[in-house]
């Protein structure tokens, strides 16, 4: 794991936009297509900011997230809502973007359908993972009804998933799509969250899921 300490958050979204970025259209020049999955939640709003007006062949790139929440996509709690209003916007509106949430009536109607249309874009060109305190990252949380599977090397692309510290079911990617990624970063900021990740170093992925993902990734910290 490599860790990067910035002096500000303002200082951490333009690096690590510019980071992404520069992954991105450096896969761009051998590639036909590249893949972008990213985190909803609070922490990335800025980093989207940032993102969303750099200069990369966006026509070329399919967006999806790394989890959502089970609710309409104008709802507060959307991930989608977020991406929308921060990051597919500007130059990155040019992005092909497969929304996660289907509408049907539960996550679980939607999972094969799901894996289907994210298979072409796999493996993952650069994915951007949040974390929370309780060390859930996409929405594998500590406790949830189907975290074995999610976590085992067999799970398929995407699972529904449910959990006491969710507030909705939620739909999420799993270990191995997730994991295999050919650019990993993980996105934390505050105190709390550096001590959470100190302890999740210290333990197994069932109980600390971000730990699956933390040997290849680079994270990236501000106070
Ligand atoms: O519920 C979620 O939480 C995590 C962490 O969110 P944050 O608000 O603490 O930044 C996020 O990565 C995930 O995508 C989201 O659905």
């Amino acid at each position: 794991m490599d860790f990067v300490e910035y002096p500000d958050r303002d200082m951490l979204a333009l690096s690590l936009a510019d980071r992404m970025a520069s992954q991105l259209a450096q896969h761009l020049r051998s590639n036909e297509r590249a893949s972008l999955c990213v985190p909803g939640g609070t922490s990335p709003t800025q980093v989207f900011e940032t993102l969303s007006g750099t200069d990369i062949d966006w026509g070329r790139v399919t967006v999806f997230l790394g989890d959502e929440r089970w609710v309409d996509g104008d709802h507060k709690r959307s991930n989608s809502r977020l991406l929308r209003r921060h990051l597919l916007k500007d130059r990155a509106q040019d992005a092909n973007y497969i929304d996660l949430y289907t509408g049907d009536g539960q996550p679980d109607d939607a999972t094969d359908m799901l894996s289907g249309m994210l298979s072409p874009y796999l493996p993952i060109t650069v994915i951007l993972l949040g974390m929370g305190n309780d060390m859930h990252t996409a929405s594998l949380f500590p406790g949830a009804d189907h975290l074995a599977e999610a976590l085992s090397a067999t799970a398929p692309p995407v699972m529904a998933i449910r959990a006491e510290g969710a507030d909705e079911p939620r739909i999420t990617l799993t270990r191995p799509v997730l994991s295999n990624a050919i650019h990993t970063h993980l996105l934390i900021m505050g105190p709390e969250k550096r001590e959470a990740l100190e302890r999740a170093q210290k333990m197994e992925p069932i109980d600390a899921p971000i730990r699956a993902f933390l040997d290849q990734a680079t994270v990236h910290w501000a106070e």
